[in-house]
């Protein structure tokens, strides 16, 4: 499962979506790519631009010998030329040559900024700016956007509601610059990442239902009507995973016990078993509201299942958690089985056939992470590994 994973990922996808998926006449990457293999010429997303950086700067760490460097170079030389505004921050929009379309600074894209900034630290062959620009960023998002109950407003001057998603990938990119950082600036990275893991324990999560809620009032109340009961359990996997991360850095056995249960709540109310896919989104009680299935939340699924398994208290739980892990990735698959290696479809329907559609790039990064993730969990060391666990007959997940 592992091999077929890494084997698709570095024989197929990063040789297309580098060899055809960046603009070597415009730079940076295509936002998506037709199923035949012909970019399209398509406005393109700062977030995109983003993710791309970040899937070829830890291609490298997954094996391929293709120029990630490289790539990460061409990804960020586009990102900053065309994006950057003046204060630091950057444009939500370009179009497919560059020409800006959109000023607007959209704290989602904010974060995937930071995040492409840490992990690009790794590889790219000038790191010194990015620490700098990264930090003068987050000191840009504290003067402008600061909540002050806590986490960030919208947009400057404030609008509702406010929302728990682009928190988390805040909360993901802090993760990235503490862990992957340089060190610079660690104490204000840390401090984020707590403030952001703290918001999300004491008012993203439900306490009685355990649900992670989407949009808020102006003091982080789930909005009134049917907006403030949505769930989408591609983010209450998303959460978990993160909640995991946190909470293993600090010790925090509430952040893994509230990780546990948005996966447990995921699998048993946001998964439908006919098609073994995560759906789009649910209610507050578990009813259906939209039951098409996106490709992202299955790549969660996965990420989700494999924090919760490390982290499993006894050996039934790591087992089930396994099983998990072995569900997300044949539901996955689903996905990758197009035409031309590589690519994969986005939308499945509530009939079971997907949406005939080209390939978006914003894809890629969700199923990079996922495959480092099962690559982690199923390598030496990691809960496949018999070493690690004396006495303990572990599941077998195949090649
Ligand atoms: O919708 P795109 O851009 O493909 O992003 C895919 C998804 O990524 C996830 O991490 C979440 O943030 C979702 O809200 C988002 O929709």
């Amino acid at each position: 499962m592992r091999d077929t994973m890494k084997a698709w990922l570095i024989d197929k996808a990063l040789p297309i979506w580098w060899e055809v998926g960046a603009d070597r006449v415009h730079g940076g990457f295509h936002e998506r790519l037709a199923l035949d293999g012909t970019p399209c010429r398509d406005p393109r997303r700062a977030r995109v631009q983003a993710r791309q950086i970040f899937a070829f700067a830890v291609a490298g760490r997954l094996g391929w010998d293709g120029p990630s460097r490289q790539a990460v170079d061409h990804g960020l030389a586009f990102f900053r030329r065309a994006y950057e505004l003046e204060e630091g921050a950057f444009r939500t929009l370009v179009a497919a040559d560059g020409t800006a379309l959109d000023d607007t600074v959209v704290l989602y894209d904010q974060a995937f900024a930071l995040f492409a900034m840490a992990t690009a630290g790794t590889v790219a062959s000038d790191p010194r700016p990015l620490a700098a620009s990264a930090s003068r960023l987050r000191r840009h998002l504290q003067a402008t956007l600061k909540h002050p109950i806590g986490g960030f407003e919208e947009s400057a001057p404030p609008s509702l509601p406010l929302k728990a998603n682009p928190h988390m990938h805040l909360l993901e990119a802090s993760l990235a610059w503490v862990e992957e950082g340089d060190g610079a600036d660690a104490a204000a990275w840390n401090a984020l990442a707590d403030e952001i893991a703290g918001l999300a324990l004491a008012h993203f999560i439900d306490p009685e239902t355990g649900y992670l809620k989407e949009f808020f009032d102006a003091r982080w109340r789930p909005v009134a009507g049917q907006d403030g009961r949505i769930v989408e359990p591609g983010h209450l996997f998303e959460w978990a995973w993160l909640l995991v991360r946190w909470g293993k850095l600090r010790g925090r056995a509430d952040a893994i016990a509230a990780a546990r249960r948005l996966a447990e709540l995921a699998e048993t109310t946001g998964v439908d078993p006919a098609r073994n896919v995560a759906v789009n989104a649910i209610l507050d009680d578990g009813a259906p509201l939209d039951p098409g299935a996106r490709c992202w939340p299955q790549t969660e699924r996965i990420k989700a299942a494999v924090a919760l398994a490390g982290v499993a208290e006894t050996r039934a739980e790591r087992d089930l958690w396994a099983s998990r892990i072995a569900a997300g990735v044949s539901g996955l698959s689903a996905y990758l089985d197009v035409p031309t290696p590589g690519l994969w479809r986005d939308k499945l329907q509530a009939d079971g056939t997907f949406v005939e559609e080209p390939a978006p790039a914003s894809t890629f990064y969700h199923i990079v992470c996922a495959i480092e993730e099962l690559d982690k969990a199923l390598g030496a060391g990691g809960i496949g590994d018999r070493s690690r666990e004396r006495g303990a007959a572990l599941p077998s997940y195949g090649g």
